[in-house]
């Protein structure tokens, strides 16, 4: 592709029109023939790597308009990051044909991945992306983010496509959406599954946290895209307006949802079933996922597959052999007393109380709760968290979660200070092995925060940890 094929390049612009050969955000990936993006971050400003990146080969530099750029072309944006997602979606294409994506406090992982099976068992080659990496039928790659980079995203999105993939989910979370990482190809739907508080050390006010959100059906889904829209969240109202006054279709799914109403959800032991009401007739299913969260989110991932063409009895019928997602309300093992341990991610208040309450219905003994709350994140979650345990557990222990470079003790303190009763140990193993030990007969203990995570950051050491593997080797 010539730069030419991309912008104006002014005649007389010293090489008028050079070949470009990639594109990078990072001036130290920059080879010959790469256009550069130069944005401002919250540890650097890419414009000071300007110079190093025309040395480098960069034939072109998207950046604000009074960059100095000297030696390639400048391309002015006053947004550049939007800018350099429109120009680098126009070299990555093609895409898969249909692209999804799902914004929301919680359940943007599980929604995407169970929209990936549902579309794979209607013979669709689909493929999920997020917080657990790419994750096709046969394999799953991480990339260590839930938004990699914006050229990351792209050139996996293309990848995607050159193997054959025809139907993607992909997470748009909020720092994504801020930041432009996750867009520049066509997104026919997108869908919303709930709006609580998390990343205020990122944006702020939960109001700069919404709006960043609304993004995706204010500018990223394709102009004629529809919205799929939980309907059982406080903010489910103010999603609809937003896609609306965009004349996105709009497609409800929940309680009193007109696309797909749940008219009653009642917990098995395995599971739950659901009756759902969708285009006039009644459907009754059995949900091999226990818990009112994951009930929504397949709804929601439901909603997906309508929206992009899905035909509704294979879509339902679907629901009943989904796998559960990994690190979501998953079992990992028994106690040697007969006690069931839960791995849940839940690492927000909201997600807390949502995993407390799928298995309250399970609990005949106590519900043994053990948590933490990451460092270098949103610090008024961990009180609030805090309360949450503490309210809907019989026994609380507040432990480590990827400390990062705060003091373990001082965050613990934190999430104490919301839940004065309970037990605090600070190594996670060491939590994990005293929460095992302490479950009888008829509790149930929840490891909850890190889910699917394998590592505990402590400093800016990363360490192996795994709580589902930790859990088994104290419960033998
Ligand atoms: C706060 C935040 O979101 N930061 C992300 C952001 O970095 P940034 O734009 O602020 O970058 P910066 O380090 O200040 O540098 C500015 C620019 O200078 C460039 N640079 C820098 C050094 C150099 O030598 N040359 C050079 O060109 C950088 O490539 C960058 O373009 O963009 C980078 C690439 O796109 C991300 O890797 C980085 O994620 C950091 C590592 C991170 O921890 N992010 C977390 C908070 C995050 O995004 N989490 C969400 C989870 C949300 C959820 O699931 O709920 C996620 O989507 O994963
Ligand atoms: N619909 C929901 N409502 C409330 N809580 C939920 C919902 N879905 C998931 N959760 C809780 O949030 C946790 C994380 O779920 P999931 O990974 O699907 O969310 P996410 O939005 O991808 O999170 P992240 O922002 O970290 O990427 C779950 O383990 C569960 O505790
Ligand atoms: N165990 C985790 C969850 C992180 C979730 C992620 N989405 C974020 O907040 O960046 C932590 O707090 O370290
Ligand atoms: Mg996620």
């Amino acid at each position: 592709m010539r730069l030419s094929d991309l912008v104006d390049v002014p005649a007389g612009a010293g090489a008028a029109a050079p070949d470009v050969t990639g594109f990078a955000i990072d001036s130290r990936k920059v080879a010959p023939g790469t256009v550069f993006g130069a944005f401002h971050g919250s540890a650097f400003n890419g414009e000071d790597f300007i110079p190093a990146a025309v040395a480098a080969g960069a034939v072109a530099v998207i950046a604000r308009p009074d960059a100095r750029v000297e030696g390639a072309l400048h391309i002015a944006a006053a947004e550049p990051r939007r800018r350099f997602a429109e120009l680098a979606a126009r070299f990555f294409a093609p895409y898969p044909e249909t692209v999804v994506a799902v914004t929301g406090t919680n359940g943007k992982t599980s929604t995407v991945e169970m929209t990936r099976q549902l579309w794979r068992m209607a013979g669709q080659r689909s493929a999920s992306v997020g917080t657990l990496g790419v994750t096709t039928a046969d394999d799953q790659v991480k990339t260590g983010l839930t938004t990699p980079d914006i050229v990351t995203f792209l050139s996996n999105l293309s990848g995607l496509r050159t193997m054959g993939i025809t139907h993607v989910a992909y997470e748009a979370s909020s720092h994504g959406l801020d930041q432009y990482r996750s867009e520049g190809l066509t997104v026919s739907a997108a869908a919303f599954t709930n709006f609580s508080r998390d990343h205020l050390d990122y944006h702020g006010t939960m109001e700069a946290y919404f709006e960043a959100k609304m993004r995706l059906f204010d500018e990223v889904v394709d102009d004629h895209g529809t919205a799929v829209v939980w309907t059982g969240d406080p903010k489910s109202a103010d999603v609809i307006a937003c896609a609306r006054r965009r004349g996105l279709k709009v497609m409800t799914v929940g309680p009193g949802g007109e696309t797909i109403d749940l008219k009653s959800r009642s917990a098995s032991p395995l599971g739950q079933t659901l009756v759902l009401g969708h285009g006039g007739k009644d459907w009754t299913l059995k949900l091999p996922l226990i818990g009112a969260y994951q009930a929504a989110n397949v709804l929601v991932s439901a909603g997906l597959v309508l929206a992009t063409g899905g035909e509704w009895t294979q879509t339902f019928a679907g629901l009943g052999r989904l796998s559960p997602v990994r690190g979501r309300l998953e079992r990992a093992v028994i106690t040697p007393a007969g006690a069931p341990v839960y791995i849940d991610y839940a690492h927000t208040p909201d997600a807390l109380e949502a995993a407390i309450s799928a298995l309250r219905p399970h609990v005949e003994g106590r519900l043994i709760t053990m948590f933490g709350a990451g460092g270098d994140r949103d610090k008024g979650k961990r009180p609030q968290m805090g309360r949450v345990a503490a309210a809907g557990s019989d026994l609380v222990i507040v432990t480590d979660d990827n400390p990062r470079t705060e003091d373990p003790a001082m965050i613990r303190r934190e999430v104490l200070a919301g839940a004065p009763g309970a037990r605090e140990i600070g190594g996670r193993r060491e939590a994990i092995a005293f929460a095992i030990g302490e479950a009888r007969e008829g509790d149930i203990v929840l490891l909850a925060g890190k889910g699917h995570e394998t590592v505990q950051v402590i400093g800016t050491q990363v360490m192996p940890f795994d709580d589902a593997e930790v859990a088994r080797e104290c419960a033998a």
